[in-house]
């Protein structure tokens, strides 16, 4: 069984770039989870935050599930998957998981010329995101991979680092 390729990391550090780069290189079907959620669910993330957290969360959790059944997929999860450990287990018994770690100043430097809901907070609530779940991050990936440079370059690492961990545990 071939495994998923699941991207974690900070909004704004590349995982939706990064997974379409792959799913091309790689020739596999490539899933960015925010978006997966939004059309099946009809109700844009704003919606369901606007409900609650909580209601976000529960459905987000609910995709970690279907999703983790999967094989041969890349997978770009929400900056926020990694608030409950059960949607990394639920992901993580068929997905190599890939923390893409990329300096809060290149995110915070991005993020202004773009809509997130990050930015109606302020540039100093990214840095207090990237502290408190930085080592949610760390604790949960299999492979952790420094986003700097040429983002085709990082992705060929990404691959690289993939096919390697595969080989050393006979996956
Ligand atoms: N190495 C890089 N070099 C140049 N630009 C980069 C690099 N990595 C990411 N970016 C840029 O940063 C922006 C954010 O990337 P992207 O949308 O892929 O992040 P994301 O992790 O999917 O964010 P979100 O969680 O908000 O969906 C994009 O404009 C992307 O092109
Ligand atoms: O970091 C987060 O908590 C989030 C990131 C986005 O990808 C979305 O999943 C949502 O806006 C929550
Ligand atoms: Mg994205």
């Amino acid at each position: 069984m071939n495994k998923n390729i699941v991207l974690i990391g900070m909004p704004g550090c590349g995982k939706s770039t990064l997974s379409k780069i792959m799913a091309k290189r790689l020739n596999k079907p490539v899933i960015d989870m925010d978006d997966y959620i939004e059309s099946h669910e009809e109700k844009t993330i704003k919606e369901m935050f606007d409900i609650s957290e909580a209601f976000f969360r529960d459905v987000e959790s609910k995709y970690s599930i279907l999703l983790g059944e999967l094989n041969s997929h890349i997978i770009a999860t929400g900056g926020g998957i990694v608030k409950r450990k059960e949607n990394i287990t639920n992901l993580k018994k068929n997905s190599v998981i890939v923390f893409i770690n990329r300096p809060v100043d290149d995110i915070v430097g991005d993020i202004d010329v773009r809509t997130r809901p990050l930015l109606s907070k302020g540039v100093e609530a990214v840095y207090s995101l990237y502290n408190e779940r930085i080592h949610l991050y760390k604790g949960y990936c299999d492979i952790e991979i420094n986003n700097v440079g040429e983002i085709q370059k990082v992705a060929d690492l990404i691959i690289e680092k993939v096919q390697l961990y595969k080989v050393e545990n006979n996956q």
